[in-house]
Formats: C-alpha cells, sequence, structure tokens
C-alpha cells in the first residue's frame, strides 16, 4: 500500500492547511470531497466540479456495484474514465450505504451479506471483495477499509463489539490491498461517543499502518456538540503526519469547527442533496428560494461566490424556478452550494496560511449560529 505524501503548509492552533499528494494530482487540504454517488457529482458536469474547486470526488461501492456492476465499470475503463473524472477519487467501502439503504442485510463476522433495494438481488461484501471493488474494478486512488457504522446511540458493551469487528476488518481490508504502489487506503475509527473506546479504536487504526485515518461513527444523529467533543477525544490519539478525515460531514458550521479541532478531509452529500429541494448555502446562512420573500428579490445568491450559479441568476428566478419544477432549479442550486462549499474551504485555507482562521471562525459561528442543530 502506497503512503501518499502529506505536506502541512501551515497551522494555527490545531488547525492544519497542507497539500496531499497522490499520483492523479494534489488534494489541498482542509478540502471537501463532492459525493459523485453513483459516478455522477448529481446534476453537475465534472467540469462544473472541477471549476468549482474540488480537487478530489467520491465514488460508491455499494451503488455501483448493485448498478451496473463493479465488473462492468472495470470492463468499461474504470470509473475516472466511465465518469470522465480524471483527479484523484476516493470510494467508501460501501458498509454505511448498506446499513443505509440495503434490504435483508446479515452480518457475520467475515462480512455482510444483503438484498439490492434497486432489484432484491443477493450480494456479499467482505473486506475483501471491498478492497477488489474499491480499487482493481473502480480503481479509486484512495479506499477506505470496510467497517460497521455503530449505531447512534448504543451502550458501552455494542460500541465495543462493533468497534473490535471494524479494527478486524481492517486488518483483512489492509491484508487484501497488499503492496499497490499508486493507491493507498484509508481505515476508520468507530467507538460511538465513548472517550476509552474512541480512544482503543484509534491506537488500534493507527497501529495498523494505514495511509490516512478516518473518523467515523459521527454524522449519525448525535448533533453538532457531541460531534465536536467526540472529534475533540479522537484527535490527541492520531499522528500529525497522516490526514484525517470526517465521514459524511457536513453542515458549514461543522467543517469551520472540525477544521479548528485539526480534520483535513470531509464529505457529504448535502450540497447537491439541499440544492435539488431548494436550500442555498451562502456566508450569510442557508435560504430557501421557495420562501415568497424571494419572490421579487433582484438580488444574486450571493455576491462573494464566484460562480454563473451564484451570481447571473436572481434569487427572484431561482423561486420561480422551483415553484415551477423547472429541471434548471437543482442544476443551478446544486451548482452553486458546490461552488460555496469550495469558496469555504478555500477561504479557510487561506486564513489559516495567513494567521487569520480563528478571527474567521469566530465570524462565521455568529452568522451561522442558527444552523448548529
Ligand atoms: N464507511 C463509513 N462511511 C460513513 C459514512 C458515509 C460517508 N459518505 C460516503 C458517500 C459515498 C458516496 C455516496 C454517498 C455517501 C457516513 N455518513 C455519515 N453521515 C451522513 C449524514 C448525512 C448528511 C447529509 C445528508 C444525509 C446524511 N456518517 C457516516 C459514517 C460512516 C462510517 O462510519 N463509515
Amino acid at each position: 500500500m502506497a503512503t501518499f505524501p502529506f505536506e502541512i503548509k501551515a497551522t494555527e492552533g490545531k488547525a492544519r492547511a497542507g497539500v496531499l499528494k497522490t499520483p492523479r494530482g494534489d488534494i489541498r487540504t482542509p478540502a471537501f470531497m463532492p459525493v459523485g454517488t453513483a459516478g455522477t457529482v448529481k446534476a453537475l458536469y465534472m467540469d462544473q466540479v472541477k471549476d468549482a474547486g474540488a480537487d478530489i470526488i467520491l465514488g460508491n461501492t455499494y451503488h455501483l456495484m448493485l448498478r451496473p456492476g463493479a465488473e462492468r465499470v472495470q470492463r468499461l475503463g474504470g470509473l475516472h474514465a466511465f465518469a470522465h473524472w480524471d483527479g484523484p477519487m476516493l470510494t467508501d467501502s460501501g458498509g454505511f450505504q448498506v446499513w443505509s439503504l440495503a434490504q435483508l442485510r446479515k452480518m457475520d463476522p467475515d462480512g455482510v451479506t444483503f438484498q439490492s433495494h434497486i432489484d432484491g438481488s443477493t450480494h456479499r461484501l467482505t473486506p475483501a471483495r471491498s478492497i477488489e471493488i474499491q480499487a482493481d474494478l473502480l480503481g479509486a486512488d484512495i479506499s477506505m477499509q470496510l467497517d460497521e457504522c455503530t449505531d447512534y446511540p448504543c451502550s458501552h458493551e455494542e460500541a465495543e463489539r462493533s468497534l473490535d469487528l471494524s479494527l478486524d476488518w481492517g486488518q483483512r481490508s489492509l491484508e487484501a490491498f497488499g503492496d499497490r504502489d499508486s493507491q493507498t487506503l484509508f481505515g476508520i475509527i468507530q467507538g460511538s461517543n465513548y472517550a476509552d473506546l474512541r480512544e482503543k479504536s484509534a491506537k488500534g487504526v493507527v497501529s495498523q499502518g494505514f495511509g490516512g485515518i478516518a473518523l467515523g461513527g459521527l454524522a449519525v444523529g448525535e448533533g453538532h456538540e457531541q460531534m465536536c467533543a467526540t472529534i475533540d477525544l479522537t484527535v490527541p490519539h492520531l499522528p500529525d503526519h497522516l490526514p484525517r478525515y470526517v465521514m459524511g460531514v457536513g453542515k458549514p458550521i461543522d467543517l469551520v469547527e472540525s477544521v479548528a479541532r485539526g480534520i483535513d478531509m470531509f464529505d457529504c452529500v448535502l450540497p447537491t442533496r439541499s440544492g435539488r429541494h431548494g436550500q442555498a448555502w451562502t456566508w450569510d446562512g442557508p435560504v430557501n428560494v421557495k420562501n415568497a420573500k424571494f419572490a421579487e428579490d433582484l438580488s444574486p445568491l450571493d455576491e462573494a461566490v464566484n460562480c454563473p450559479a451564484s451570481q447571473d441568476y436572481s434569487r427572484a428566478y431561482y423561486h420561480h424556478l422551483f415553484k415551477a419544477g423547472e429541471y434548471l432549479g437543482p442544476m443551478l442550486l446544486s451548482w452553486h452550494n458546490t461552488a460555496f462549499f469550495q469558496a469555504l474551504m478555500q477561504e479557510i485555507r487561506d486564513s489559516i496560511a495567513e494567521g487569520r482562521f480563528e478571527a474567521l471562525r469566530s465570524r462565521l459561528q455568529t452568522a451561522w449560529a442558527s444552523t448548529k442543530s
């Protein structure tokens, strides 16, 4: 397994600004990774994703193994060629999506058997099969170990059982990954919100020798404050030199507060999912364009976001598009939100490099206080 060079360029407190160097290109951190679920960042062309500033996108083992099938994606040249994205790509192992989407799933110590939510066909994921799909068939630059995302809340005993299973699957994932020299594998920490279990999981994952470390089991309903508290008690057990990735996070306020606690990488469906439903994220906080107050508002979504979707169309036009159910509504708003999330990460990176991150953080805590729920 390769360990990609991770250079920290600047720090402010626990916040780090750096570059993760991969064979398919550099990833500027802190980085927000747009989610390309089934080989597409929903409603966007890859050029728009790239122009918005994204260095890396996510692919999804669960969705692609069900349709069109992982072997078919390989026959078609792999996910980069298939989806027309030539930059770095990270794929999740599929475990989380099995929990959140599949029907009739059956767990055992070696893996999980489940029925497709699409056509009911039976599938099985083991650590080795997940690595084969991610690294061999889809061709991911960064793969994730197969893990069990522990339900929240849960007992200490249940959290420890789950953590131990993920540690075992992490070891098997590393063995299956072998010595691929142009791809890397990240481990995933579990442990729910128990300090002793997060420490046990962190020390276990760090000792196994991954190319990066993810914090799993978060953004599962615990809320902003609990998520921050869990990050606070996990990061001290992580080495400075490996990238840290909080999975499934999150809202803009979550990104800022996680960067302040030493996190480098994020993914979330929020920009495109909320965009499809009329929610626009701006520097002043979220607005829902379907609100009647925008019916004759000629102002742009956000003066400070340098994207045609943010500058060239009025809020009144967005209001009309969503009231009329026009396709262009979700398309433009997904584009704006994707550009806003990238503009936020760029401002975070610049502020750390210029020693003004804490000033940015306190300004955004005030502007976005109501979004912490
Ligand atoms: N292995 C693994 N993945 C996790 C994920 C999936 C991360 N996104 C993958 C991505 C791949 C491509 C398809 C989409 C998913 C999580 N997502 C969330 N919360 C999302 C909370 C959320 C936020 C906004 C809207 C919906 C849900 N917590 C997560 C915890 C884990 C975890 O422990 N282990």
